[in-house]
């Protein structure tokens, strides 16, 4: 990634740090463009960065400092386009099941750095962990009629584990509900993509009502990421391959070889909140080094494959 150019900017501990070992860090500093992210470090030295453009992780550490999400080395960090690798936040909207751009706008707009959440009712003691919100644009709320409050908690655990919280809030004061569909777009960096197993599937195809828990489990590394969900029912498993690869301006030719999408999703049915009413999807990923098998996805129940 050349350009980058970091500059420190605040740097604060959340409360509580284990008295045993080194505080976890939340750092806010300049990215790539001078975009503004924050930099979450635990004390046995994982660490996870996220733009506030998009509310978007692009890049989750472990603790030798091997990198755990793929990011495109093409990726554009300049609005509109969303940024290629990493975990792009698709809402209100997921692919192009409705009227909106393809994933929503959620992933290329600018958030906030929430500074008072209501309270999570998970434990946050020696978590490193930021806050971010959406609240819609006059322009967003053009092409989405409707106001909603979404809160975004990145979490980093003690072990290295990643955690992300979405809680979606219907703020309208006419009365209507909404609905969306949701996706963590989460790009995993892989040894190479034919190495690689997620439970025996197949690519970009949506399967419905998956596990809790789904691996993915790279042979040559000897790494299975494991990720769990909560309130996201489906899965979506992408990887672009050749042609399409070589069709995508912010991905390189190549690249296909050494990521994959596996997506927690709610996407066979839509969510529908009344006013008031709150949703929560939760994502957790960790990586261990060994294999790994927490059963198997059903290749029956598939919803769109290419
Ligand atoms: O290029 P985008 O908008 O980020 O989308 C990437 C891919 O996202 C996946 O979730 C879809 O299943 C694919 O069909 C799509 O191509």
């Amino acid at each position: 990634m050349s350009g980058e150019k970091e500059k420190s900017t605040v740097t604060s501990a959340p409360p509580s740090p284990s008295p045993s070992s080194v505080a976890p860090s939340v750092e806010f500093s300049k990215g790539i463009n001078g975009l503004q992210k924050v930099i979450l470090r635990e004390s046995r030295g994982s660490s996870a960065e996220v733009y506030l453009y998009g509310g978007h992780v692009t890049s989750w550490k472990n603790d030798h400092g091997e990198e755990l999400l793929f990011l495109s080395s093409k990726a554009i960090f300049k609005p509109p386009k969303a940024i290629r690798g990493g975990i792009p936040i698709c809402f209100p909207q997921f692919a192009s099941h409705g009227t909106l751009d393809q994933h929503g706008f959620a992933r290329n707009r600018f958030w906030a750095v929430d500074e008072d959440p209501p309270p999570f009712p998970t434990n946050t003691l020696n978590k490193a962990f930021v806050d971010l919100i959406l609240k819609p644009s006059e322009e967003d709320t053009k092409i989405w009629p409707h106001s909603f409050e979404y809160r975004l908690r990145i979490a980093l655990g003690p072990g290295g584990d990643l955690m992300l919280t979405s809680r979606i809030r219907n703020t309208n004061s006419d009365g209507k509900p909404f609905s969306f569909t949701f996706a963590y777009h989460t790009y995993f960096s892989v040894s190479d993509i034919s190495e690689v197993r997620v439970e025996g599937l197949e690519v970009d195809k949506i399967y419905l009502s998956t596990p809790t828990k789904i691996a993915i489990i790279d042979h040559e590394k000897k790494r299975t990421f494991v990720l769990r969900k909560d309130g996201l029912p489906d899965a979506v498993v992408w990887n672009p391959w050749d042609k399409k690869a070589k069709a995508m301006a912010d991905f390189g030719d190549d690249e296909y070889k050494h990521m994959l999408c596996v997506e927690a999703a709610a996407v066979e049915k839509a969510v529908t909140l009344k006013p008031g009413e709150e949703w929560k999807g939760r994502l957790e990923l960790s990586a261990v080094p060994s294999s790994y098998c927490s059963g198997q996805l059903d290749p029956q129940r598939v919803l769109q494959g290419s």
